[in-house]
């Protein structure tokens, strides 16, 4: 039989509800137990540098209370390899990060920057992080993350995601499925994730090779509505049993 694929659900998006109306809830930390609960083999966070979404504080409780790993994902700045020492999380995912982007946009360019990439890995592995680099699907990346010593790499799915015809979602799809098998004769292990919903994670699965998949927007959006109904009948519980005892 084939190999699991495992599943990374990404909770930053729970951060982000909350965040927009500076609420205590919903907790992301209460969401990484519930998905670790029903399988989720690891919770991946972003805490961004701008700390739009999930903060500190949701790290080092995270830390404290995950049963599976942390997998977190962060730019490749002295500050979050500081903050990564100081949580010590089991797995790390570099990611490129800009400002004003609403969400990830591309992979991280290591052939263009080799050297600080590598020390960046360097580092992580001192403390005895599992380190990932999330790149595009690409041969020329995936040659510069193993000379980077990073024995993972997760393929950014971003462009098969966002394909807007069937022709380019083939042909994305045929970029990843390449790009896994050239991977894994290189010897590095393949995650790969962004953009995964309901209707594209299928085919990336089958893919021979993929090791896990983080996947978050489409998890937290369809929460969402498997929720609602039970989430309305708890608010008119509440309602109605204040009439009846007024
Ligand atoms: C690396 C990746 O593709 C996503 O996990 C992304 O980092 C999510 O970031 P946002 O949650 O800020 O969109
Ligand atoms: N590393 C990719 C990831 O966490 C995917 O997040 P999302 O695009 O599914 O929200």
């Amino acid at each position: 039989m084939n190999p699991r694929v495992l599943l990374g659900v990404n909770i930053d998006h729970v951060a982000t509800l909350r965040q927009a109306r500076g609420t205590r809830y919903p907790d992301p930390v209460q969401a990484a137990l519930m998905a670790e609960e029903v399988g989720a083999d690891g919770i991946t966070i972003h805490p961004r540098e701008d700390r739009r979404h999930i903060q500190d504080r949701d790290v080092l409780l995270l830390k404290e209370v995950l049963q599976t790993k942390m997998n977190l994902e962060m730019a490749v700045t002295d500050a979050m390899l500081a903050f990564a020492e100081q949580v010590r999380p089991e797995c790390v995912c570099l990611v490129p990060e800009k400002r004003e982007e609403l969400t990830t946009e591309g992979g991280l360019d290591v052939e263009g920057q080799e050297s600080r990439v590598a020390k960046a890995c360097e580092r992580l592995a001192r403390i005895g992080a599992e380190v990932s680099l999330f790149i595009d699907p690409d041969p020329a990346q995936i040659d510069a993350a193993v000379r980077c010593g990073a024995p993972v790499v997760e393929l950014h799915t971003g462009e098969y995601a966002e394909a807007e015809t069937p022709e380019a979602e083939n042909a994305a799809f045929k970029t990843i499925a390449d790009a896994v098998a050239y991977a894994r004769k290189k010897g590095l292990i393949v995650n790969a994730g962004h953009g995964l919903h309901y209707h594209n994670t299928e085919r990336v699965a089958a893919i021979h090779g993929i090791n896990e998949l983080n996947i978050g927007h489409a998890i937290i959006a369809r929460a969402v509505f498997t929720g609602l109904k039970e989430a309305v009948r708890d608010m008119k519980a509440i309602i109605d049993q204040a009439r009846s005892r007024a």
